[in-house]
C-alpha cells in the first residue's frame, strides 16, 4: 500500500482519483491545487499523480524529483517544452506520461497502428473526438496519441502531416494527411473514432469512455507499476503489458 498525492485534486479527475485510491486500499496523501506548494505534498507521498494543467507541470516534476518519487502525468495540452521537461525529470525518477490512461484506448492505439500500416497511405485517416463542454485543449491528448500511432505506423511525422480545424475554403486534404476534428458539448467523458477512409469503403475504430473511473483506475495502476522502478520514461503499454 502506498501514499498517493494528487495534483489537480479539486478537479473532475482529482475527485475520481481520490475515490479509486480509497477503494483500492491505498492512502490518499493529500491534494495540491493552484497556488499550493507541491513539494510539501511530495514530501508526504510515495508517488504523485498529476491531472491539472500544462502550466503546472514544470514545478510538479521538480517536486517529484526533489522528493525522489515516481510521477504519473495525465495532463493534456502539452507542448514540446513540456515533453522536454518530462524527459529531463525521467533521468532522476520514473515518470509515465500519457494522454489516456484507460485500457481500452491503450489497446486502440495498437489496433490503429496495425490498421494504418496494413491499409497503406491511399486510405485517408481522420480522427474525430467529442468531450464535455469544459474541456480546454483540442485536439484531445488521446486524439493526438492515436494520430502519433498512425503516423508512426506509416513512417511519417505527425507534426508535418497534421490537418486540424478545417474551416472555410480549406482546400482538398493533402495526400497522407492525418485529419482531426474536435466536438465539445454536454458531459461527454470521452469519445474517439479513427476513420480509415478508402475508395468505396471505410473502417472505423472507436472507443467510448462511460465515466472518468476508467482513467483514474488506469492512473493508479500506472502509479503502482512505477513504484520501485529505475528512473526513466515509461508508457501505458508497458504497464498493461500490451
Ligand atoms: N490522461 C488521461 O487519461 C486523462 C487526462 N485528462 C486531463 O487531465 C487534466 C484535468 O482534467 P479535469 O480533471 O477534467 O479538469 P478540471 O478542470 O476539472 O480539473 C483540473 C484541476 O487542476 C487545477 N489546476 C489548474 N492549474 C493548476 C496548477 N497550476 N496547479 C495545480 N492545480 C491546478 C484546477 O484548479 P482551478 O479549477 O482552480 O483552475 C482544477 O482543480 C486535463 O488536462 C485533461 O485533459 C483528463 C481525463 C483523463
Ligand atoms: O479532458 C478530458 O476530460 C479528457 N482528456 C483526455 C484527452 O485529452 O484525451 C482523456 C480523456 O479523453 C478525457
Amino acid at each position: 500500500m502506498a501514499n498517493i498525492g494528487v495534483i489537480g485534486s479539486k478537479g473532475a479527475m482529482g475527485e475520481a482519483l481520490r475515490r479509486v485510491i480509497e477503494a483500492s486500499g491505498h492512502d490518499y496523501a493529500g491534494g495540491a491545487d493552484k497556488g499550493d506548494d507541491v513539494s510539501k505534498l511530495a514530501d508526504v507521498s510515495d508517488m504523485l499523480v498529476d491531472f491539472s494543467a500544462p502550466g503546472a507541470l514544470q514545478s510538479n516534476l521538480h517536486a517529484a524529483v526533489g522528493a525522489g518519487i515516481p510521477m504519473v502525468v495525465g495532463t493534456t495540452g502539452l507542448e514540446d517544452k513540456h515533453h522536454e521537461a518530462i524527459d529531463h525529470a525521467a533521468r532522476a525518477v520514473p515518470v509515465l506520461q500519457t494522454g489516456n490512461t484507460s485500457l481500452g484506448v491503450t489497446l486502440l492505439a495498437h489496433l490503429v497502428r496495425e490498421a494504418a500500416s496494413r491499409l497503406g497511405s491511399q486510405w485517408d485517416i481522420e480522427i474525430v473526438e467529442m468531450h464535455h463542454r469544459r474541456k480546454v485543449d483540442a485536439p484531445s491528448g488521446t486524439a493526438l496519441l492515436l494520430g502519433e500511432a498512425a503516423a508512426e505506423a506509416r513512417g511519417i511525422t505527425l507534426a508535418d502531416n497534421r490537418e486540424s480545424g478545417r474551416d472555410g475554403h480549406a482546400g482538398a486534404r493533402a495526400e497522407g494527411a492525418i485529419g482531426f476534428a474536435a466536438l465539445r458539448g454536454g458531459t461527454v467523458a470521452g469519445e474517439h473514432s479513427v476513420i480509415l477512409a478508402g475508395d468505396e469503403e471505410r473502417l472505423t475504430l472507436s472507443h467510448s469512455a462511460e465515466n472518468r473511473a476508467i482513467f483514474a483506475r488506469g492512473a493508479i495502476r500506472a502509479a503502482e507499476w512505477l513504484r520501485g522502478r529505475e528512473p526513466g520514461r515509461y508508457t501505458m503499454e508497458q504497464v498493461l503489458g500490451i
